[in-house]
């Protein structure tokens, strides 16, 4: 008899949950799509080693033309819009007012609309350890837009600018430890730019002198091996549920680095306050820490400990390898294709000199190759290849209707390599910047750093990080590097990195 009654108590479970969502399957079967089984949909695609992972993404989004395309990942629809027209959605108003008719045609763009500026459900296994931190943040509750209103402004050019001098001699050190690498054998430039990049967001972000370039990688803090596990489990519904994944060695992990993670930025907190007790002139550089510290302090309702413990987890993972990887991908990219290279420094050469010396803000702006070049890495290897937005109501797409629950995901990897918007979309070819060339491509073609409301608050920085590290670099070194963009190995974890590591040779450049 009980039996009887837990099978039809499952049974009638199991309906109820199919009833509700009704209009997402409904949805769904109007879209193309890999094939699924029931229940889990694709998610065994997932079933790899984690460096396995973006094979298995592109192979599911290799399914998927320029239609709204749709995955599921266990429960989780998601439709990938990889048309970037589909991102700009059309939509005409008509109003009748004072007896005219007014015809409006309202661009309702899905990337900038606020409508679509919530993360969707799946990212709720980075807001574990980030809490409401922006990138975690669905963007759901009232305070994510308050936070964002205030933490943006803290990343402008002004903060950038004054960071400029902290940032030179970190990435002057860098350049002494590329200098004993010179005429060596091939080595992995990212091992040395790692460092170099942490010791810049520790300083800049956090107070504190990290000296990782000096004293080697002691441990740091553990904020790269969170997001990993957060990606992780992301993508693999079986570790989604608590009672699975409690169990799992994952968890261990992430509790460890958690508490070290953690443990770093309440020192860095508790450094904050003895030192916001000193007297400083108004153009002395405020790390952000203590600008955080002293908005806290100010507004305790607005943001609380736990808010600014949080943001500084955010802030951490967001910035502590970005900078390292772009500029690692570039020198692999300069040392496969020797001519970008030279026209490169040729222009470093005009526009700065062969002197190194600290850079401005205008130097900087004027190197417009170096520009062209640093957005083509960025877009054969964007940092996120795919970004999830949570749709809050159903959506007429088209034919297509967008239901309420799904998630949008935009596969940035893929339309930054879509022979339709590039010319030579597996190489690297600065020229796909030229402005007249750039100028026809949609704007949604390309979108390393997202956009709209939800776009990156480091755009300013991570630029200028990148811009400064690889004019000091070409001034003095030549790289070599075997092979060409097609032939490295792509991995993922949060972040798209190469699998074996970003080999180079280094020369002294002659100075003619
Ligand atoms: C080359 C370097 C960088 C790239 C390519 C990059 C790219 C991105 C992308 C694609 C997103 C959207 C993520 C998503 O929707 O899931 C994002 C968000 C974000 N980035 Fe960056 N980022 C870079 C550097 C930085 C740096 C240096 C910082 C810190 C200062 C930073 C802070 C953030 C934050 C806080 C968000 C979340 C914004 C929000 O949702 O309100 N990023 N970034």
């Amino acid at each position: 008899m009980i039996i009887w009654l837990s099978a039809t108590v499952l049974v009638l479970i199991i309906i109820q949950f199919y009833w509700s969502r009704r209009h997402l399957y409904a949805a769904a079967a109007k879209m193309k799509g890999p094939k699924g089984l029931p229940i889990l949909g694709n998610a065994l695609a997932f079933f790899c080693r984690s460096e396995d992972i973006l094979d298995r993404i592109k192979f599911i989004f290799e399914y998927i033309d320029n239609e709204p395309s749709r995955v599921w990942l266990g429960p989780y629809l998601l439709i990938s819009l990889k048309n970037p027209v589909l991102l700009e959605v059309k939509k005409t108003e008509i109003h009748i007012k004072n007896w005219l008719l007014i015809v409006v045609w309202n661009f309702q763009k899905i990337m900038s609309s606020q409508k679509f500026a919530y993360k969707h459900e799946l990212y709720v296994f980075l807001e574990k350890f980030a809490g409401d931190g922006l990138i975690s943040a669905s963007g759901l509750k009232p305070n994510y837009k308050v936070h964002r209103r205030i933490i943006q402004p803290m990343f402008d050019l002004k903060f950038v600018t004054k960071a400029m001098p902290i940032i030179h001699g970190h990435i002057n050190i860098c350049m002494k430890k590329f200098s004993e690498l010179v005429h060596k054998d091939f080595f992995d430039v990212e091992k040395i730019i790692g460092l170099c990049s942490i010791d810049i967001i520790a300083d800049i972000v956090m107070g504190k002198k990290a000296n990782l370039q000096q004293k080697g990688n002691t441990g740091f803090c553990k904020v790269k091996e969170l997001l990993n596990i957060g990606f992780t489990r992301m993508v693999k519904v079986w570790l989604h549920p608590d009672f699975i994944y409690n169990w799992h060695p994952l968890k261990r992990e992430q509790d460890d680095s958690l508490a070290s993670v953690k443990g770093f930025i309440k020192e860095a907190i508790g450094d904050s306050k003895v030192r916001r007790k000193l007297d400083k002139s108004d153009d002395e550089f405020v790390p952000v820490v203590d600008t955080f510290c002293k908005f806290s302090d100010e507004n305790p309702d607005i943001f609380t400990e736990e808010d600014l413990v949080n943001h500084l987890v955010t802030l951490l993972s967001a910035s502590e390898d970005t900078f390292s990887i772009i500029s690692s991908f570039t020198l692999l990219c300069f040392g496969m294709y020797p001519d970008y290279q030279n026209k490169a420094y040729e222009e470093i050469k005009t526009v700065i000199g062969e002197e190194n010396r600290e850079l401005s803000v205008e130097d900087i702006y004027k190197l417009t190759y170096l520009d062209m070049c640093i957005k083509d890495v960025m877009r054969l290897f964007p940092i996120a290849p795919v970004i999830l937005r949570r749709t809050i109501e159903d959506y007429q797409l088209d034919k297509w209707v967008i239901p309420k629950g799904a998630a949008i995901a935009v596969p940035i990897f893929f339309l930054h390599r879509d022979p339709e918007f590039w010319d030579n979309p597996e190489h690297f070819h600065p020229d796909h910047f030229l402005p007249d060339v750039a100028q026809k491509r949609h704007p949604y073609a390309f979108m390393p750093f997202s956009a709209g409301p939800r776009g990156c608050i480091g755009k300013t920085l991570a630029n200028m990080e990148i811009k400064m590290f690889l004019v000091n670099f070409l001034q003095r070194f030549e790289v070599e590097a075997e092979g060409k963009v097609p032939d490295i190995k792509l991995k993922t974890d949060i972040s798209v990195r190469a699998k074996d590591g970003y080999n180079c040779r280094l020369k002294l450049r002659k100075i003619q």
